[in-house]
């Protein structure tokens, strides 16, 4: 007998409104059992708005959305054993102790990891008897995590799950990360840190405006469509393209993708290289960022929406 396991999570035509403000748009999503899949988009894209509706926290206006092929919020009761969240932001009650806090979630679980192990993972065991108020944003947001993990979910939802994190802490969380994938977990996470999703995601999903504008594994995204190595760099915006692809060999073209973000097509050699850094200088221009390579995602956005990821 063939099973057939139904999506982790599984949205179709979703909407949701605040007032006036469409802050998801129409927004399908499918995410197979397994996979970590990073919702990518700039602040205000409606990540979490999104997210919120599938841990059952706020109510679509239209679409429908399954999770674990369960309505998170007519079957709230059924899914919420089965799914790890972390709010952005996190919270408690501020004179708990961390281990207490994670204590406390663990007892409310059928089948917990061991807390103690968990806070050493996360490099929070030197902080276990410190009052939540006392730990460091970053320690926050990890015991935030371990609190989403602990009761062993089949489906975990981070949001924004190292945001303010030095880099060591982002690196243990990724590990972390990497580990409950390679055990099967199903994971969901919201950011805009491009590096986290190419470091962390099976499949990225890329939205802005409430809406999705790609999706795919990061490698499919990032692929160039001649499957060659491109020339990009920076420069003050408002460059006379037309006169540089001129001056580049016939087939060649540049574009301003973004304001002062310039793009070559056609397959970079030496001597494009030297023509475009010699016809800079010659505007007086300091040709910044030169690149030779794959797009990465941030400039896959950047080409999408002629807007930076980050704004
Ligand atoms: N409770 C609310 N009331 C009114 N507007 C809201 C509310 N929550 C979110 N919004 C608006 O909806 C839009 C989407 O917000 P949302 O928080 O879902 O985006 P996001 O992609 O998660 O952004 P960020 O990366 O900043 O967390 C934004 O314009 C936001 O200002």
């Amino acid at each position: 007998m063939t099973v057939v396991s139904t999506p982790a999570v599984e949205i179709t035509g979703l909407v949701k409104r605040y007032g006036s403000k469409t802050a998801v748009d129409g927004l399908d999503l499918k995410m197979d059992r397994g996979r970590l899949l990073a919702l990518l988009g700039p602040n205000g894209a409606g990540k979490t708005t999104t997210v919120e509706i599938c841990e059952g926290f706020r109510r679509a206006d239209s679409g429908s959305v399954r999770v674990l092929g369960l309505d998170p919020v007519r079957d709230g009761a059924a899914l919420r054993p089965r799914i790890g969240v972390m709010p952005q932001g996190g919270g408690a009650y501020p004179g708990v102790r961390a281990g207490e806090m994670l204590g406390l979630v663990a007892a409310c679980a059928a089948n917990p990891l061991d807390p103690a192990w968990l806070l050493d993972v996360l490099g929070l065991a030197p902080a276990r008897r410190t009052p939540f108020k006392r730990l460091s944003g970053g320690q926050q947001q990890r015991l935030s995590l371990a609190c989403a993990l602990v009761g062993r979910p089949e489906l975990v939802f981070l949001d924004e799950p190292t945001a303010g994190m030095d880099p060591q802490a982002r690196r243990l969380v990724w590990e972390l990360l990497g580990a409950l994938r390679a055990d099967g977990v199903s994971v969901l996470l919201t950011t805009h840190l491009m590096e986290e999703a190419e470091a962390l995601a099976d499949d990225v999903v890329i939205v802005d405006n409430g809406r999705v504008i790609a999706e795919g594994t990061p490698s499919a995204l990032t692929a160039d469509d001649a499957d060659t190595a491109q020339l990009r760099f920076k420069a003050r915006a408002g460059l006379d393209t037309d006169l540089l692809s001129a001056a580049l060999p016939e087939g060649y073209h540049v574009k301003e993708s973004a304001p002062g973000s310039y793009q070559v097509s056609g397959k970079v050699n030496p001597q494009v290289v030297s023509t475009v850094t010699a016809w800079c200088a010659q505007q007086g221009v300091l040709a910044e960022e030169l690149h030779v390579g794959k797009r990465d995602l941030e400039e896959v956005f950047l080409e999408l929406t002629g807007r930076e990821l980050r704004s």
